[in-house]
């Protein structure tokens, strides 16, 4: 017979920001020590890339720490009622730009002012990190990415899809502060090629993090699998679909092809953990290495999902394996 507290288990407390800020920062150093990554930075070297490496990764995240902390507190802040700035600051902002509607209208108003707050404090996130990077774009997507759930996660998300609907709400509303600067190499891709790209990405819900990555670390974590040869096939099975913006820029459609197609081979070959993948995955770092073309976004995303299997949801339900694990992701084209 079950008892009621296995009908109804009591819900852990929200992480604070300090934890959600030191869970973000290890899921960044985690993915970037994952070695042997193709293409990408890691423990063996700078892969397909000239201006970075692992220590410069490690700081880079470090530096993201402080940013991760303030995006946490003022998700934090609009969940308890006090908004970014004040309660009083925020209902008059409210009702000088429309009226304070009914309650049913309000939320949704407080939600459009920490878009804002939270595009400021990503904003100078970026900033720092360029400092510490001397002008590198290191971690510009999983800011983006991480910084998103890590709201999510501190304004009261339960699990990591709530997580994942939350962050894709805040994505899709306007920021009036984005400052008119140098087209990002992001948008060069989205122009040129159609797609969507890290934005894209958020505002679907990170369809490759919660349906692609996040199964297979928990199928793993479940099996008794290894570690890493799950986090390489995880990031593979990401490769393998992604309009990774990063590879479009520097490789155009052939170079994603390339990226694409060798990911799924070295699934197809049995996966890092085998031998036979993981020689199909050494080959595609060496070919992927002398095409420069790195999958820079797929990193992010790897990330992204660390830090959600990482993350003590107030609801246990979200520790299930996912049940959709055999078919075809939403993502899948
Ligand atoms: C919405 C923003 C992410 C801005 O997006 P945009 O596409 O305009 O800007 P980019 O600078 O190109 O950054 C996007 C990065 O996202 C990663 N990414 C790519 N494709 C996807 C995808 N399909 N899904 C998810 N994520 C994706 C990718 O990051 C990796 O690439 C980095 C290196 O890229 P690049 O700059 O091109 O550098 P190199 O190729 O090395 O350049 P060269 O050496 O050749 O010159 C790599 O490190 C990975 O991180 C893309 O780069 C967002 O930033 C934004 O709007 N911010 C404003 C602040 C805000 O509102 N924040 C709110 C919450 S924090
Ligand atoms: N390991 C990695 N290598 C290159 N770019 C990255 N961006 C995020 N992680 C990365």
């Amino acid at each position: 017979m079950s008892t009621t507290r296995e009908r109804s288990p009591a819900r852990a407390p929200r992480p604070s920001a300090d934890v959600l800020a030191n869970l973000a920062v290890r899921a960044l150093c985690e993915e970037a020590r994952l070695s042997p990554k193709p293409g990408l930075v890691d423990g063996r070297g700078a892969g397909a890339h000239g201006d970075m490496d692992l220590a410069l990764l490690l700081a880079s995240a470090e530096a993201l720490r402080p940013a991760f902390r303030s995006l946490a507190d003022a998700a934090r802040r609009t969940a308890t009622g006090a908004g970014p700035r004040g309660e009083l600051d925020l209902r008059e902002e409210l009702q000088r730009r429309r009226g304070l509607g009914p309650r049913d209208e309000y939320e949704p108003r407080r939600l459009l002012v920490l878009r804002e707050e939270l595009g400021r404090i990503g904003r100078a996130g970026e900033a720092a990190m360029s400092r510490v990077t001397g002008g590198v774009n290191t971690h510009r997507g999983a800011l983006w990415t991480l910084g998103l759930l890590v709201a999510a996660a501190a304004i009261g998300a339960a699990t990591d899809r709530e997580a994942a609907r939350v962050a894709a709400r805040l994505a899709g509303l306007p920021d009036r502060n984005v400052p008119a600067g140098a087209i990002s190499h992001g948008e060069r891709a989205r122009r040129r090629y159609g797609v969507s790209g890290a934005r894209g990405q958020a505002v679907a819900a990170f369809p490759h993090v919660i349906g692609v990555a996040l199964p297979r670390l928990r199928l793993a974590g479940a099996a008794g699998l290894q570690q890493d040869a799950a986090r390489l096939d995880a990031l593979l099975a990401v490769m393998s679909l992604l309009e990774d913006t990063c590879v479009l820029y520097r490789g155009g459609r052939e170079g994603l092809r390339v990226v694409r197609s060798g990911a799924e081979r070295v699934l197809a070959e049995g996966g890092a953990g085998t031998r036979r993948g993981r020689d199909a995955l050494l080959e595609l770092d060496e070919r992927l290495t002398a095409r420069r073309l790195s999958p820079g976004g797929s990193a992010d995303l790897l990330a992204a999902a660390f830090f959600l299997h990482s993350v003590p949801w107030p609801s246990p339900a979200d520790a299930r394996p996912c049940r959709r694990q055999g078919r075809r992701p939403a993502c899948r084209r």
